[in-house]
């Protein structure tokens, strides 16, 4: 391991773009198939990750939401949610937001209840096993309609107390943030925090209106904004955080190739950007493998990383307090890094 590679190994951070349903696994998905008597249709672990080959964004959707089967009872989120949280505290997360996506679960017949009780009782174990907290974003699924989106809000009533805030995700292209607008609208007035993917595959237009039609907190992913000069001054004056996943983008190629990644030119824009892993379990890595991933490019600096850090509590939805403790904490760490 490389000196670079050990200071962003061990920087404290917080990860903003976590699908957690991204995050299971080939053997706990065989195991949870075992468990809940599900066949897959792929002879073991091995055949299953070698179906990992995508073009785009669809042809890892179809296979994800189909991995997703095997969640079937209230433990099975649990498990799923502990194994993500013991792989992010070796990577010196110590602040997650996750996304989790209801409408994947019941549109197959599982309870509203099933996903988010089992996923809470994974946050809350998480943290007493290893200190790290996180929060809850509940994604409507883009390529549904409106009135469907309207629904898992209307079934996530219950537990707003415990929810920090919606997204939107799934296919991007054809589905542009205004579809979501009054949807959107209803999720502020509940006082729910407000992010959206935008800008992975769709345009800039889309980034747009995820800015200014759904009024967004944070933006995932944002790449395509660099071809707006316009938008890019705008999203570095209005501070906005992007959450950017330089693994999931090379495994949708996105980019052609790691080597001069988007990020570099971002932090070069002044936008706050932040690097998380998107859906590791399938584009072959954690948090800290999309940081190596960029140190690998030989253009940050050990500076650059504490930055993107930073940017990743101060994006946060935690209060002003707590950013300034974790903040402190990468302080320290640069202080005493040899
Ligand atoms: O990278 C993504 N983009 C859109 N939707 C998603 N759902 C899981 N991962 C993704
Ligand atoms: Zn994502």
């Amino acid at each position: 391991m490389t000196d670079l590679d050990r200071f962003v190994s061990g920087l404290p951070k917080a990860e903003l773009h976590l699908h957690i349903e991204g995050s299971l696994e080939p053997e706990l998905m065989f195991a949870l198939a075992t468990r809940n008597g599900i066949t897959l249709p792929y002879a073991d672990v091995e055949a299953l990750r070698a179906a990992y080959d995508f073009s785009n964004l669809q042809d890892f959707l179809d296979i994800y939401y189909q991995g997703a089967g095997v969640l079937q009872t209230e433990a099975d989120f649990r498990d799923l949610a502990l194994a993500y949280f013991d792989r992010a505290a070796a990577d010196h997360v110590t602040h997650a937001e996750i996304f989790f996506d209801p409408q994947t679960h019941t549109d197959r017949g599982l309870p509203f209840s099933v996903a988010i009780e089992g996923l809470l009782a994974g946050m809350a174990e998480a943290e007493a096993r290893h200190g790290i907290t996180s929060k809850l974003i509940l994604c409507f699924l883009r390529h549904l309609s409106e009135a469907e989106a309207f629904k898992t809000l209307e079934q996530a009533e219950p537990w707003l107390d415990r929810i920090a805030g919606v997204g939107l995700d799934s296919s991007e292209i054809g589905h542009p943030p205004e579809k979501f607008a009054r949807v959107f609208a209803a999720a502020a007035a509940k006082g729910l925090k407000l992010v959206a993917h935008a800008g992975e595959e769709g345009p800039p237009a889309y980034v747009h209106e995820a800015l200014d039609i759904l009024r967004i907190d944070r933006l995932d992913h944002g790449n395509r904004a660099l071809e707006d000069a316009v938008l890019t001054t705008r999203l570095a004056r209005e501070g906005m955080t992007l959450t950017v996943c330089p693994l999931s983008n090379l495994k949708l190629c996105v980019v052609p190739e790691m080597a001069g990644h988007p990020i570099e030119r971002m932090l070069g824009a002044g936008l706050r950007a932040t690097i998380n892993s998107d859906d590791p379990a399938y584009f072959g890595g954690y948090v800290n493998d999309n940081y190596r991933a960029i140190a690998a490019n030989g253009v940050l600096t050990k500076a650059d990383f504490a930055t993107l850090a930073r940017n990743s509590f101060l994006g946060s939805f935690l209060d002003d307090e707590a950013v300034t403790k974790q903040i402190a904490a990468i302080d320290d760490y640069v202080a005493a890094f040899q």
